[in-house]
């Protein structure tokens, strides 16, 4: 690990470690109360809250200066009804850090509230800031498939290291014997690569060329997410045989970067919601340095330096140098087909 972002990425692995074995275990034990309903409707457990103070936490410990752009708030957990899940998720954080990170005493409720709140920075064009979702994917965590945990290190607007945590997904897609749970981490003009969970046995990361017939579409379970029919009609003029693989979170991007599926297709569902940028810059600088080019359907970049959203929802086309040249071209052709019938 010799680059600038050296320590940056051991911290943030550390992290990330920490922070699934917290969501992997509380999975087991998780119970009716321990999960809310926020504002946007989605859900958020007790797993989302406590992974976030961890993170935060381990990252104001080793930088204490850098700002961090999170999903979660503690508005919920402040008011009476918040104090059952409250004591849980102080319990659950404090659990995780002193385990082996040796960070002394056990923190307050106060400090960890305060992490979790530490996540409030608005993003921007300028400077270095920390993205963290820490259960990406809740729905799919919660029914027991994939999910991943998010972390990202964005300077001036470019990603330049991420990491991805994704409990639940199997080490090697055609060996299942060698059992589930991944770290993938990026570092710009440093190649990508997949860790075991436990941090070891790093293994690099590159995208094969795909043809027609290998080919497939990763793409969200949830159909309020991302169009299922646009990228229906995308494998079809792309004459696409196999069908989509669904998945939830940023697994795809990992999924993609190691050679499945061979392009990730999210096309917006028309109701205005905003992609946020902690759940696409991990992604975004790992399918890069698997050799890959990540785009919204205009061809464009995705920015990171819009603030917590990528702005206005072109969506986003994911995939290996030539697969994604004939995706591109066939989300143009489907969209050009959409404006003539409207
Ligand atoms: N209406 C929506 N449209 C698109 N994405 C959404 C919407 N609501 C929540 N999300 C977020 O989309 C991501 C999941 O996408 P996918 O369907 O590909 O798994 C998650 O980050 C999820 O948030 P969360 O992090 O809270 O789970
Ligand atoms: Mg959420
Ligand atoms: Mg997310
Ligand atoms: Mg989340």
């Amino acid at each position: 690990m010799s680059h600038a972002y050296a320590t940056e990425e051991q911290v943030a692995v550390a992290a990330v470690r920490r922070a699934c074995h917290l969501t992997s275990s509380v999975f087991n034990r998780l119970v009716k109360n321990e999960t809310l309903t926020k504002g946007d409707k989605s859900p958020v457990t007790v797993g989302d809250y406590a992974a976030q103070a961890v993170i935060s936490s381990i990252l104001h410990h080793a930088f204490p200066g850098d700002p961090i752009v999170g999903e979660e708030d503690a508005s919920d957990l402040h008011a009476e009804e918040g104090r059952l899940m409250r004591d849980r998720i102080i319990e659950l954080a404090n659990e995780a850090l002193t385990a082996e990170l040796g960070l002394g005493d056990s923190a307050t409720a106060e400090e960890l509230l305060d992490a979790i709140d530490r996540g409030n920075h608005p993003g921007g064009r300028d400077g270095r800031m920390w993205t963290i979702d820490p259960i990406d994917g809740t729905k799919g965590f919660l029914r027991g498939e994939q999910y991943a945990v998010c972390l990202s290190l964005i300077v001036d607007a470019k990603v330049q290291l991420g990491v991805i945590g994704c409990p639940n997904l199997p080490v090697d897609p055609v060996a299942p014997e060698r059992g589930i749970g991944c770290i993938f981490t990026a570092v710009r003009g440093h190649g990508a690569q997949q860790l075991t969970l436990n941090g070891s046995n790093p293994t690099p990361l590159v995208i094969p060329q795909t043809t027609p017939e290998t080919l497939n579409f990763l793409e969200s379970v949830e159909a309020a997410h991302s169009s299922h029919s646009f990228n229906d009609r995308v494998s079809s003029l792309l004459n696409i045989t196999r069908p989509p693989t669904r998945m939830d979170s940023q697994a795809k991007y990992c999924c993609l970067a190691r050679g499945e599926g061979g392009a990730y297709l999210r096309m917006p569902t028309g109701v205005g919601y905003r992609e946020k940028i902690w759940d696409h810059a991990p992604g975004q600088v790992l399918v890069e340095e698997a050799g890959g080019v990540v785009t919204d359907s205009r061809g464009e970049p995705l920015d990171f330096g819009l603030g917590r959203t990528l702005g206005e929802n072109f969506g986003v086309i994911a995939a290996g140098k030539e697969a994604h040249s004939r995706v591109l071209a066939a989300v143009q052709e489907a969209l050009n087909e959409t404006k003539a019938k409207v």
